[in-house]
């Protein structure tokens, strides 16, 4: 077992010949809600492709559920992952959308139709996600990763889009996840987020 579900020792990663991560430290326990925080450009999705076995270090090492983190089958049945829109199947509502996460793992966290209810989408849930407003869009694809059941849940700018009542009601689902055990590491420029977790910076650990 492992005390920190995630643990960045030493971590650098130079893109493009420019270093965007330096000696970069981070031990995460199981159940913490962890804010990376800083100006644009800082690094913070840079971390997370790192944590998401998705962008490899330049040197130091990143450890997830004890070991180097693979862009496997294994791997992605622990983690949620929401970063940039997903790719929409055409001809299917975003009922069906849920409907497919709900098929795929056996122990959803909610039903579809909690789902459709915690995340505002019931008025909408029988059109297709691109005729839904962006906000309406990124509730859905925080359903998607909230509905299927998960270990560990990465986030890169989950408020994008989102009205100021819903970011709160957000943070309410994310203490949630992490009541039951959950971890979070999301990027974010959302203080209220930020607020209500532990933050760090890509450069560094920041007061909370
Ligand atoms: N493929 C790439 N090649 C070269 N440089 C890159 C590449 N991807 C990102 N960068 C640079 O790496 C730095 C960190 O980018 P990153 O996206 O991690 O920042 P960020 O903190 O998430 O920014 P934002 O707040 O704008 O989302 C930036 O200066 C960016 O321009």
């Amino acid at each position: 077992m492992y005390d920190s579900i995630i643990s960045v020792a030493g971590l650098t990663v130079e893109l493009g010949g420019n270093p965007v991560l330096q000696g970069m430290e981070l031990a995460v326990a199981p159940g913490e809600i962890v804010a990376v925080v800083g100006p644009n450009g800082s690094g913070k999705s840079t971390l997370l492709r790192c944590l998401a076995g998705l962008q490899p270090a330049t040197s130091g090492t990143v450890q997830v559920f004890g070991e180097t983190p693979a862009d496997d089958a294994a791997f992605w049945r622990r983690v949620a992952l929401l970063s940039d829109e997903p790719a929409w199947y055409p001809g299917l509502t975003a009922r069906e959308h849920l409907e497919l996460m709900g098929a795929v793992y056996a122990e959803a966290r909610m039903t579809v139709d909690t789902a459709l209810e915690t995340f505002d989408l019931v008025e909408r849930a029988d059109a297709p996600p691109l005729n839904l407003s962006t906000g309406q869009r990124q509730r859905l694809s925080l359903a998607s990763a909230l509905l299927r059941p998960s270990t560990l849940l990465l986030l890169d700018e989950p408020e994008r889009g989102l009205d100021t009542g819903f970011r709160a009601s957000l943070a309410d689902l994310l203490d949630e996840y992490a009541d039951e055990g959950g971890t979070v590491v999301m990027a974010t420029h959302d203080l209220g987020l930020a607020a209500r977790a532990r933050q760090v910076s890509p450069s560094g650990a920041v007061a909370a």
